[in-house]
């Protein structure tokens, strides 16, 4: 029996299937919401009898595509993709987002600038007027993690390291992330363009201009919001 929560993913991955179509190469990203979504992937290429190449953003979601038998590829083979289908921390009015609280967010946002598409499955709760509600993951290198997170506070954050000082989470790429409360965050540009330019910060979580679509699952219903 799956909670109310887990059925709003669970529409949502059946939503954002439909999206794909034979021949594509799609990006997939990471967290729950993707978690649940591959194995509707692989069933939808089997019964649509559809031909795709994934681009996986994690090793964990490699790992799922891989046991549901769905075809890699990466970019030694491909330059673009058709579509990325990934999920979000935080979706604003502008359809900016807050991403990475899955840790995932610099393949996500490299698979993600070299898709046509971003398409992205939500659930009501993480619609907002602004971002900032839930905390920016920044990843950074570990080496002068404590100067780079003191240079974060500087710009206004308070900066946490995920994971815990004792034992840093580390991302797939070997960094770490610093989970930074800015309070609203009403220009993602400005803030990500700040972020960036610090010695030290890899990637931001702020996702700007990118997704052209938003599927939102509420009560088990799925709706779509495009941008035009
Ligand atoms: O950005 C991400 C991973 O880096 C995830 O897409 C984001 O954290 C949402 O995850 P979930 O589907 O578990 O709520």
């Amino acid at each position: 029996m799956l909670t109310e929560a887990e059925n709003n993913k669970k529409k949502v991955g059946e939503a954002a299937v439909a999206y794909v179509k034979d021949g594509m190469t799609v990006g997939l990203g990471a967290g729950s919401t993707v978690n649940m979504m591959v194995e509707t992937l692989a069933k939808h290429l089997h019964k649509e009898n559809i031909q795709i190449h994934v681009v996986p953003a994690s090793i964990h979601t490699e790992r799922l595509a891989k046991k549901f038998g769905i075809p890699l590829t990466d970019f030694s083979e491909v330059e673009q993709l058709d579509l990325m289908i990934d999920g979000a921390d935080e979706v604003d009015q502008q359809f900016q987002l807050l991403k990475g609280g899955g840790g995932s967010l610099v393949r996500e946002k490299i698979i993600a600038s070299a898709a046509q598409e971003l398409l992205i499955m939500v659930d009501e709760s993480k619609l907002v007027a602004t971002l900032g509600r839930f905390p920016l993951p920044v990843e950074i290198l570990p080496f002068g993690w404590e100067l780079t997170a003191k240079k974060l506070a500087e710009l206004g954050a308070k900066p946490k390291i995920r994971g815990g000082e004792d034992k840093p989470f580390v991302t797939d790429n070997q960094h770490y992330i610093l989970d930074c409360s800015f309070g609203e965050i009403p220009n993602p540009q400005s803030l990500h363009n700040q972020l960036k330019g610090l010695v030290g910060v890899v990637e931001t979580g702020l996702f700007v201009d990118m997704v052209s679509t938003v599927l939102i699952s509420s009560d088990g219903e799925v709706s779509t919001l495009s941008k035009k």
